[in-house]
């Protein structure tokens, strides 16, 4: 049984004087434990409200959320205020994208380590306090006992971001979102963070929801991907099937958007053109289409059914990229031909 069901997930801002914002529209997916799933798709498409929606963090007035969100079985959507407080306290993590506001300044990191282990685990200050240690050390901060006392802003960007995973790993949770954790450091503290926390799901076999606007984070990292598009999943496939044949053109402009060393020669980047501003609403046809290469004149008058074809691949579109061959390498396929 999959650890999270999200089924048609719908989330609704309403504005004064304004038309609503649908902000998801009909999402659903699963995430089984020990895996991780990625939720990929420009700015705007939906990825930190659905997030925010699992996590029942959602500003409580103005948003009308429905469909279902289940955790192990429980119903999370509705579920009083303590008894969701307790979950994610226990079953839920987070790790945002700008720890230094998710940070409190003027506490120690060890001390805001050690909070968490002791509010939601009951734990004891001196027992709290080394486990913090560990838990620094794990994530990979360097002198864990001099660092323990140092305050947020005594740490490089990747430090803190390595405190906040400690802090979201306190208590052991079984389901960790990580919204677009990466994006406020540079590439090659990127990449260390990204290998850490795929190193913390095989050893913890926790399962993770990878939240990001660039593909090529999800490369190395997710068992599955989620492309979402003006609040609906447009594809979702493994994640060799998905960076092997791109079905969606979405999906493919972003691929192709990726700088990459081995694009066959001839073959350039055609990043996607325009911007969300050019959408059109789902009712009408397929929000894409004003920005769509591969765009028929039933693209703009009726919107695209989700069909799931026979290897479990999901594609909501009506003129889907055609290959018979693979023309992309994914990463890992590239490392493991290249040693
Ligand atoms: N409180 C709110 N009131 C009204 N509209 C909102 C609110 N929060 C989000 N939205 C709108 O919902 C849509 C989805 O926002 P969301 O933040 O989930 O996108 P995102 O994909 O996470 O983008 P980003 O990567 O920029 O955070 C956007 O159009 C956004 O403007």
């Amino acid at each position: 049984m999959a650890l999270l069901e999200v089924r048609d997930l719908s989330v609704v801002f309403a504005r004064r004087g304004e038309p609503p914002v649908t902000a998801v529209d009909g999402i659903s997916f699963d995430v089984e434990p020990g895996r991780t799933v990625g939720l990929v798709g420009e700015s705007g498409c939906g990825k930190s409200v659905t997030s925010l929606t699992i996590m029942g963090l959602l500003p409580p007035r103005g948003a009308e959320v429905s469909g279902s969100v289940r955790f192990d079985g429980t119903e999370l959507l509705g579920l009083p205020q303590r008894e969701l407080d307790q979950r994610r306290g226990r079953d839920l993590g987070m790790v945002f994208q700008d720890p230094l506001t998710s940070l409190n300044p003027v506490v120690p990191i060890g001390l805001q380590v050690a909070e968490v282990i002791e509010r939601h685990r009951g734990t004891r200050r001196r027992a709290a306090m080394s486990e913090a240690r560990g838990l620094l050390r794990r994530v990979g901060i360097p002198d864990p006992d001099r660092r323990l006392k140092e305050y947020p802003h005594q740490l490089s960007g990747g430090m803190r971001q390595r405190a906040l995973i400690a802090m979201a790993l306190a208590c052991r949770p079984r389901l960790l979102i990580a919204d677009e954790p990466t994006t406020a450091l540079d590439v090659t503290i990127q990449a260390q963070i990204l290998r850490l926390l795929a190193a913390l799901v095989a050893e913890t076999g926790t399962a993770l929801i990878m939240i990001t606007h660039d593909l090529g984070v999800v490369a190395g990292l997710c068992d599955e991907v989620n492309v979402l598009y003006a609040g609906r999943v447009v594809e979702r496939a493994g994640r060799h099937e998905l960076f092997a044949r791109p079905r969606h053109p979405y999906t493919a402009g972003l691929l192709s958007s990726i700088p990459r060393l081995d694009v066959p020669r001839g073959q350039r980047l055609t990043p996607i053109r325009g911007s969300v501003a050019d959408n059109i609403p789902w009712d009408a046809g397929c929000a894409f289409c004003p920005r769509c290469p591969n765009a028929l004149d039933v693209c703009d008058q009726r919107p695209p059914e989700p069909g799931v074809d026979g290897a479990g691949r999901l594609l909501r579109c009506h003129n889907p990229v055609r290959q018979t061959s693979p023309v992309q390498t994914s990463p890992d396929e590239r490392r493991r031909r290249h040693g």
